[in-house]
């Protein structure tokens, strides 16, 4: 579980973070719904402990990032929006390297490998190197590389992006059997349907600030509309970088 309480982060003049409030739990897919700029990732980056706040406070299974940087490693998988492969490493080394990082033994990490490359469906390209790769090769790579220690917790920053109709499908499934098997999925985007398809809990941020938070029917019954869509514009106050 995660709470994040008025969490603060600027750049110089620009004040990317300014005083995010939610709670995102176990066995959910909480959504960072916003447009570009809104600050998504720059929360994310502060839940794993890649940029200190200003300001606030983040719990994450108790744990502050702050203070519990090496303890939160363990216990979170994190699909950054740059993804970060090696490219000269073929996709196998990828994740195998990640799995060593964390202490894996020899065979439990060909174990787990294998267990990934079945899920994710990676048999075709599980052993080229990773230049080259597709952006969905590439977004299936950076998931079972998150993956390999089977963390409790996985932040993934725009996940589908880039991502054909059939990976984003495939996509989703696996983001649903990760809430089955009592994970807690956080992730940005600035797609609606992914939230509306996929999201428990959605967190809605604009310029900086929650504009609003609650389930679908929540936002739903709040802004007084009869589609998600007609709800995220009112509630944002522009539909500007949104994409339906
Ligand atoms: N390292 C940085 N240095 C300077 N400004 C930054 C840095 N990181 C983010 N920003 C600025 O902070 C603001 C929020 O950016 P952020 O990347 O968090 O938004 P986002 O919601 O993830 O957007 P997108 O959907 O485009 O990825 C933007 O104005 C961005 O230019």
């Amino acid at each position: 579980m995660i709470t994040v309480e008025n969490l603060h982060k600027s750049f110089g003049k620009v004040k990317a973070v300014q005083g995010v409030t939610f709670t995102a739990h176990d066995g959910e897919i909480t959504g960072l719904l916003g447009p570009n700029g809104a600050g998504k990732t720059t929360t994310l980056r502060m839940l794993y402990s890649l940029l200190p706040p200003d300001e606030g406070e983040i719990r994450i299974d108790g744990l502050d990032p702050t203070r519990d940087a090496m303890e939160i490693k363990r216990t979170l998988g994190v699909v950054p929006d740059s993804r970060g492969l090696y490219t000269r490493l073929t996709a196998r080394e990828n994740i195998a390297y990640y799995g060593e990082l964390h202490g894996l033994s020899r065979a439990a990490l060909n174990a787990r490998i294998e267990e990934l490359v079945t899920t994710l469906d990676m048999g075709d390209f599980i052993d080229r190197r990773t230049e080259g790769f597709s952006q969905g090769q590439r977004v299936k790579v950076a998931i079972a590389r998150a993956m390999v220690h089977s963390p409790q917790t996985v932040l993934m920053d725009e996940p589908s992006n880039g991502l054909d109709v059939m990976s984003t499908r495939a996509l989703r499934e696996y983001i649903q059997s990760l809430k089955q098997g009592g994970h807690s999925v956080v992730l940005s985007t600035h797609i609606m349907q992914e939230v509306a398809a996929l999201c428990d809990r959605i967190v809605i941020i604009a310029k900086g600030r929650v504009a609003a938070d609650g389930t679908a029917d929540e936002l739903l019954r709040r802004s007084g509309c009869d589609s998600l869509e007609d709800a995220f514009v009112k509630l944002i106050g522009s539909e500007e970088g949104l994409l339906a």
